[in-house]
């Protein structure tokens, strides 16, 4: 069966199946390449795959949609890793780059955002990630103007959430002892698993402990502040 393809909005050649398929979003236009997917995680194109009438049924029906889940923080939380992880599920679509949309570039519009969405099906859910949103003052009243459903994810700790059907699990992932962090691999797939970019598991410096003590008497109070909005201690000082 020849594999059924066409030229996306970047350009890029897109293999139908393969934009059906489980979530493997190609839009990638990240703003830097660190925080793109690499060429390993993509399936070789000359591939060829069956195409049913329902798959071409489902991508004659793919639309885009404003975001209904959006990761706004925390900076350096692992919002690159929960966003990678999470767009391996097959109900889950997600915009590469950070679209900065409810801080740099809201004056562009609603419906700007939308176009950024990548397309998808009814009952999946469309997600991006800006962590610069936890700290912008206008940023809740915007998102809530756009909807009051769409549901804020705040990386703090392990995050249970979304109601997905459990799909991926550990043979999705490898751990890479340089990095400290486990990167994605193809379950089936001989090819090198996919670590996030180099601004993600970096080397630290050693902090002085004397710093260490400033920076937690600092953010002490709105720690606290923070327990007592979602009800849950930490323990992070
Ligand atoms: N799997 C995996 N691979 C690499 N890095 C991982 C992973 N999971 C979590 N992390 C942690 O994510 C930190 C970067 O967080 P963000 O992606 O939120 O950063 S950013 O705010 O978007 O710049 C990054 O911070 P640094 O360690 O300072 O580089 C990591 O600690």
């Amino acid at each position: 069966v020849p594999s059924l393809r066409y030229v996306n909005r970047h350009g890029n050649d897109v293999d139908v199946v393969e934009s059906l398929g489980a979530s493997r979003d190609l839009l990638n236009n990240n703003e830097n390449d660190v925080d793109s997917r690499g060429e390993e995680w993509d399936e070789p194109r000359s591939e060829s795959k069956a195409l049913d009438d329902n798959a071409m049924t489902a991508f004659l029906n793919e639309t885009k949609k404003l975001p209904q889940a959006i990761i706004i923080g925390v900076k350096k939380g692992g919002t690159r890793a929960l966003l990678e992880f999470l767009r391996l599920h097959p109900d889950v679509r997600a915009v590469g780059a950070e679209p900065h949309f409810f801080d740099r570039n809201y004056v562009k519009g609603l419906e700007w955002y939308r176009d950024l969405m990548p397309k998808s099906l009814e009952g999946q859910l469309t997600m991006e990630k800006t962590p610069s949103y936890y700290v912008t003052k206008d940023i809740p009243s915007r998102i809530y103007n756009m909807s009051k459903d769409t549901k804020l994810i705040v990386v703090v700790r392990d995050p249970d959430f979304l109601g997905l059907k459990r799909v991926v699990d550990g043979k999705y992932f490898h751990f890479n002892p340089a990095k400290g962090f486990p990167c994605l691999k193809r379950p089936e797939s001989t090819s090198k698993p996919h670590c996030l970019g180099k601004t993600k598991g970096r080397t630290h410096p050693n902090i002085h402990p004397d710093v260490v003590q400033k920076l937690r008497d600092f953010y002490k109070p709105f720690n606290m502040k923070f327990y007592e909005m979602t009800g849950h201690h930490f323990g992070w000082d």
